[in-house]
């Protein structure tokens, strides 16, 4: 016999309760996916797993709700005016999508990440990826591919195999479209070769947002998110892609990216050129960041060579040198600890290195290449550029 109401309400009440009071503190855009996810989370929290048949209802709604939310937004678009169509500003676009990450992000605590994805699979180890048959010089390509994005690059051997494993090559031919807006999505892309452009259509119009090339990832919105796909993704040329599942994605991958987050999100917070930016905004850096360790007396940065790379001390001690105008000696501009920043100048003025930055014991530093530089702090040139006047008067005392 199925249960009482009064059994019912004690076992939904609480959860209900807590997800209202969630609603009214973080007040999500979109309340709709964000209480799915809050349900789905309470499922993962503890209450028993569902069984197939409860499965079935869930997806079943889950379907119902995007096709409404499909239907919302194509009304939606239907309003846009013809001025808002034409805009080609891609920051536009861009500045959206870590608002629907910020309210899963400042909410209150969170369960751990596997206990958050899709489907009924509450624990990694309960979890069997698929198995796509491949060629050894197949699988040497998606490794080097996997190893150029920032998404996957920190994934352990392990894990790195069961991604390579999973992954299936699709071969898209110029124009064809690999991910249409609005439709539901279950695998995200990695792109091994070619070049695609992301649009986000409108009633009227599409409107340009990117290029994606070899190493780059796409597609995690809807899998992160579990709504249709927010943009539309097209082959500018031949492309060779591989694709993940779902599944796949959410328990191997987003598991070793929060790992890294959760490592680098203390020393980002750490380096008071970042104290402005939001939490969402560091998570997107350390997702960036590469480590490297320097031995005392190594040298990281030379003066007079071309410079790609920002860099933030994590641990130990550096200092740099400068040769003033022609001469041979140099003299020590700089001292750096955890959390100083170095090797903006090349970056901001396109210039060679400005100074030399040697290491003064073992040193550990996080780098953020030339892209991501201008993408994450490049909104931060405001405070770089004030603090560049130090220089000057290190140089002049
Ligand atoms: N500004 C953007 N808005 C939405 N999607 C974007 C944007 N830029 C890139 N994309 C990618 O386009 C993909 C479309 O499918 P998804 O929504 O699954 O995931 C999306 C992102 O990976
Ligand atoms: N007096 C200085 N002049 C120029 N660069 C300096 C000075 N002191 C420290 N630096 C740092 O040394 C770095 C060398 O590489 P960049 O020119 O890219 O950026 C430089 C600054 O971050």
């Amino acid at each position: 016999m199925g249960k009482s109401k009064k059994e019912i309400g004690k076992i939904i009440s609480p959860i209900l309760e807590k997800l209202v009071n969630r609603l009214l503190v973080i007040k999500p855009e979109d309340p709709i996916p964000y209480m799915i996810q809050h349900l789905e989370d309470s499922i993962g929290s503890g209450a028993k797993p569902l069984n197939k048949r409860e499965s079935v209802e869930l997806a079943k709604l889950r379907k119902q709700f995007q096709n409404l939310k499909k239907k919302d937004d194509m009304e939606e678009d239907s309003k846009v005016s013809e001025e808002e169509a034409s805009s080609d500003d891609e920051d536009d676009y861009i500045d959206e999508l870590p608002e629907v990450a910020k309210v899963r992000m400042s909410g209150p605590a969170r369960n751990s990440v596997s206990q958050e994805v899709y489907g009924i699979f509450n624990k990694k180890q309960d979890f069997i990826a698929r198995v796509i048959e491949k060629s050894d010089e197949m699988k040497h390509k998606i490794r080097e591919r996997l190893l150029e994005s920032f998404m996957f690059a920190n994934l352990d051997e392990k894990d790195l195999c069961i991604v390579i494993d999973a992954m299936e090559e699709k071969i898209y031919e110029e124009g064809d479209t690999v991910i249409k807006q609005g439709d539901d999505g279950a695998e995200l892309f990695l792109v091994g070769e070619g070049l695609l452009q992301c649009f986000k259509e409108t009633k009227t119009t599409e409107v340009y947002l990117r290029d994606y090339e070899h190493g780059e990832s796409f597609g995690e919105l809807a899998l992160l998110y579990n709504a249709p796909r927010a943009a539309t993704i097209r082959a500018k040329s031949r492309s060779i892609l591989y694709s993940l599942d779902r599944d796949t994605f959410n328990l191997i991958v987003k598991e070793s990216s929060q790992k890294k987050r959760d490592k680098y999100e203390q020393i980002l917070k750490k380096v008071s050129i970042l104290d402005s930016v939001s939490a969402y905004e560091r998570s997107q850096i350390a997702d960036a960041i590469k480590e490297e360790s320097f031995k005392d007396g190594d040298m990281v940065i030379k003066q007079g060579d071309p410079g790609s790379i920002f860099y933030m001390v994590s641990e130990g001690e550096a200092i740099a040198m400068k040769k003033f105008d022609g001469s041979e000696e140099e003299k020590e501009v700089m001292k750096y600890n955890p959390g100083d920043y170095f090797g903006e100048l090349a970056l901001l003025r396109n210039e060679p290195r400005a100074a030399s930055v040697i290491a003064k014991t073992d040193l550990v530093v996080l780098k953020l290449d030339r892209l991501s530089f201008k993408r994450m702090i490049g909104p931060l040139e405001v405070i770089l550029k004030r603090n560049m006047e130090m220089y000057k008067t290190v140089v002049s005392s």
